[in-house]
């Protein structure tokens, strides 16, 4: 008949399916006993999470082990590993996971949303992504904003991304590696997004994209605060995040609804930019507040954080102070907020 000491060598390798670890490193096994007389065998384990759908899996390859070294009938009982253990054990699996979706450690994703569209989230994107990489870091955008796919045009990027062998190479643009869902829509037409569709594009963005060695990915989401958002916040891993809004109080407003949502998400706020903030005449210099004032604070108070910019009314882009439709050259007073920015994003994303 199978002995305890068996029982316990012959769990050891068996992994926890939730974070990937042997019963022998979270020392899951909590009892062995064993009626020798009726060739019955019952066993205690502790699992990060006992409720789960992968439990039954797990449950006929043990019981399968058991019977197939002698044991008549096996009882098994999953209980819950300590509470401690098992959030370190599953923060540790996510990262892990986060790690390997780009398939390497080191890289920081930074996500920007706002509440409302047309504020400016794809502008602040591209130039954020343009100031990291004017400052020596290596970078990638992911155009994942699926109403507006407007990353490629505002860096002037006509040419889609090759593919090789099993892999996407991103479009590379003033430095910066980019891949937009736009890329993979047939001529701008509508589609509806459901969750499973959104999920499998965003993970072959992560997994199946060729990006190198990324200090920052930089991830344009759909504004607003309804289901799509919430399911593309749900899918990504986490990140820290950046709230674009107009200074208008009911704006700002709007935009605390996206940064409630990210939060539930698991992300973390980096910071608010607020995106024309006021308009200053080219001819007095003086500065008008035609959006109002005092949304990006009132928003950095509700999100208890500050923020990190504000960029002025630019109307019209002049091609002298843009190299693309949307980029600001280095030396121009926006580009230099831009470059402000970046340097507050570096220190507060570590
Ligand atoms: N500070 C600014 N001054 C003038 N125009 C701006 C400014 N910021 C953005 N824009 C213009 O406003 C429009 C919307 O900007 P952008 O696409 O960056 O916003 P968005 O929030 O990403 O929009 P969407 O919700 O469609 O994704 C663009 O045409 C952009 O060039």
């Amino acid at each position: 008949m199978i002995t305890e000491e068996r029982v316990r060598e012959l769990l050891k390798p068996v992994q926890d399916p939730h974070i990937h670890k042997t019963f022998e490193e979270t020392d899951a096994i909590e009892s062995v006993k064993i009626k020798e007389d009726k060739g019955h065998v019952s066993v205690k384990v502790a699992l990060a999470d006992p409720n789960s759908g992968e439990q039954l899996q797990l449950q006929q390859e043990i019981v399968g082990m058991l019977k197939k070294e002698g044991a008549t009938t096996v009882g098994l009982r999953f209980t819950e590993l300590p509470e401690e253990k098992r959030e370190a054990y599953m923060s540790e699996a996510n990262e892990e996971q986060e790690a390997n979706l780009i398939g390497q450690k080191g890289t920081t994703f930074i996500s920007v949303a706002s509440g409302k569209g047309g504020v400016g989230k794809s502008t602040v994107t591209v130039n954020l992504a343009i100031a990291l990489e004017r400052l020596g870091k290596k970078v990638g955008i992911v155009d994942a904003d699926i109403y507006g796919f407007s990353v490629p045009d505002m860096m002037g990027v006509e040419n889609r991304p090759q593919v090789r062998g099993e892999k996407i190479i991103p479009v590379e643009r003033f430095g910066v590696q980019m891949i937009s869902m736009g890329f993979f829509v047939e001529d701008n037409s509508p589609i509806i997004w459901r969750g499973p569709m959104l999920g499998k594009m965003l993970t072959s963005f992560f997994k199946e994209v060729e990006w190198g060695d990324l200090d920052y990915l930089l991830l344009d989401l759909p504004p607003g605060t309804g289901d799509i958002a919430l399911d593309v916040q749900e899918l990504l891993p986490s990140s820290k995040q950046l709230i674009v809004s107009t200074p208008h109080p009911t704006a700002a407003f709007v935009a605390a609804r996206a940064g409630q949502m990210a939060l539930k998400a698991d992300h973390e706020i980096l910071g608010i930019v607020e995106n024309m903030a006021y308009f200053e005449s080219n001819i007095t210099g003086q500065k008008e507040y035609v959006f109002g004032e005092g949304g990006g604070d009132k928003l950095a108070e509700v999100l208890n954080t500050d923020v990190l910019g504000r960029l002025p009314l630019q109307q019209p882009y002049d091609e002298e102070d843009t190299f693309a439709p949307g980029v600001y050259q280095e030396d121009h007073p926006t580009g230099k907020v831009f470059l402000s920015i970046a340097n507050q994003v570096i220190k507060r994303a570590k």
